[in-house]
């Protein structure tokens, strides 16, 4: 069996890479991969999830590898190796049934309306493929929609069909400011690219959020896009005070370790619902965290099968949205935000459904 540096040389060098494009690709130190590929160091897990990300290896493969031999490091010279290994192993049956259970702690409520959830999904996922045509008009339809929503709740003025006009017909719109002209054509743009994420089966790693941040910004902030932020900030009207910015870049670390050590564990619903949670309590940009979070929690159901979950702008629906953040962040209790974003998921599919 290869360890872990034979598989991280030979993957640098199937790829074609050099050191210094490895480093180009992955913003790992040079002297650090070279110690990786020697096996004179272990690299840490965010340093793995990286180069994982530049070599295009599946990261929860390489992670058992990882994993694996830092339980050898620790017990190799100990008297009894075997011994504790099997020791070990007993206990990680046991775990590995605690974790089966994740899903049972979520209340019957929310699972009887996954189950439905998902009924509507096979149908939908049955009705397809669809023509060309009536994708595309679809895709426009919806697409114009969530860009509307989602900007309704950032605050943006313009109508749905003010939104269309500007969106797909290029037409501005008198009394409207540039900057909401520019949100509404930058939000569209970044579902585009979610789309293309999907296509390419891309994995959410940090350069896709950053990517979908900076078509946020784009033209609107230039300091800022595509960035995660060096300053405090402050929700208005929240209990929940976000973390320092000192914090930010390690929250974020563990943020992509979480998804990748959770994505075959919780249910795909659940597991939006958390991406989207996590990364607007971390706030990790100075400004467009509701907007990015809200293309996140897509990323992950729409990479599942599922359709655009549409959160409402309106005034109502806004309060119920950050009480559902609010109940999380400051009572930790999820159960009201998942219910909120599964009835966002059961009504895009429903929707879905009526129109083909
Ligand atoms: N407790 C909370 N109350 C209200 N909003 C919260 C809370 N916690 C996190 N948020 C998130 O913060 C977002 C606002 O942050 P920010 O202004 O950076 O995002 P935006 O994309 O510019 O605007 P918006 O999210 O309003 O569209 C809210 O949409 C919501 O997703």
């Amino acid at each position: 069996m290869k360890s872990l540096a034979q598989i991280l040389q030979d993957a640098r060098e199937v790829k074609g890479l050099t050191l210094k494009d490895a480093v180009k690709h992955s913003g790992v130190d040079a002297g650090l991969i070279s110690k990786f590929e020697r096996g004179k160091r272990m690299p840490s897990a965010a340093n793995l999830m990286a180069l994982a990300e530049a070599y295009e290896l599946s990261f929860a493969e390489l992670k058992k590898q990882w994993l694996a031999e830092k339980v050898l490091d620790l017990v190799r010279y100990e008297v009894g190796a075997a011994e504790i290994l099997t020791l070990a192993e007993s206990r990680v049956e046991y775990l590995a049934g605690e974790k089966a259970l994740v899903m049972d702690k979520i209340p019957a409520s929310v699972q009887e309306k996954l189950e439905e959830i998902d009924q509507l999904k096979e149908q939908w996922q049955q009705r397809r493929p669809l023509g060309s045509t009536q994708l595309q008009k679809m895709k426009e339809y919806f697409n114009v929609a969530y860009t509307f929503e989602s900007n309704r709740i950032e605050g943006n003025t313009l109508t749905l069909q003010e939104t269309h006009l500007v969106v797909n017909e290029g037409i501005t719109i008198g009394g409207k400011s540039m900057r909401e002209h520019l949100e509404a054509i930058n939000h569209a743009e970044a579902v585009d690219y979610l789309e293309e994420l999907i296509r390419e089966k891309a994995d959410i790693y940090s350069r896709s959020l950053l990517e979908l941040h900076y078509l946020i910004l784009k033209g609107i902030d230039r300091e800022n896009a595509g960035k995660y932020r060096n300053v405090p900030v402050r929700i208005s009207g929240s209990e929940h005070v976000p973390p320092q910015p000192y914090l930010v870049d390690k929250m974020m670390e563990d943020y992509f370790v979480h998804y990748q050590e959770q994505k075959n564990v919780l249910h795909p619903v659940i597991l939006a619902a958390e991406m989207h949670e996590r990364l607007v309590s971390i706030h990790p940009f100075v400004d467009g965290n509701g907007r990015t979070s809200r293309l996140i929690m897509n990323l992950v159901l729409v990479g599942n099968g599922y359709t655009i979950a549409n959160l409402k702008g309106d005034q109502t629906s806004r309060l119920a949205y950050y009480k559902a953040l609010e109940a999380v962040q400051v009572h930790n209790d999820p159960v009201p935000f998942y219910h909120l974003v599964g009835d966002a998921v059961r009504d895009s599919l429903q929707q879905h459904l009526e129109m083909v």
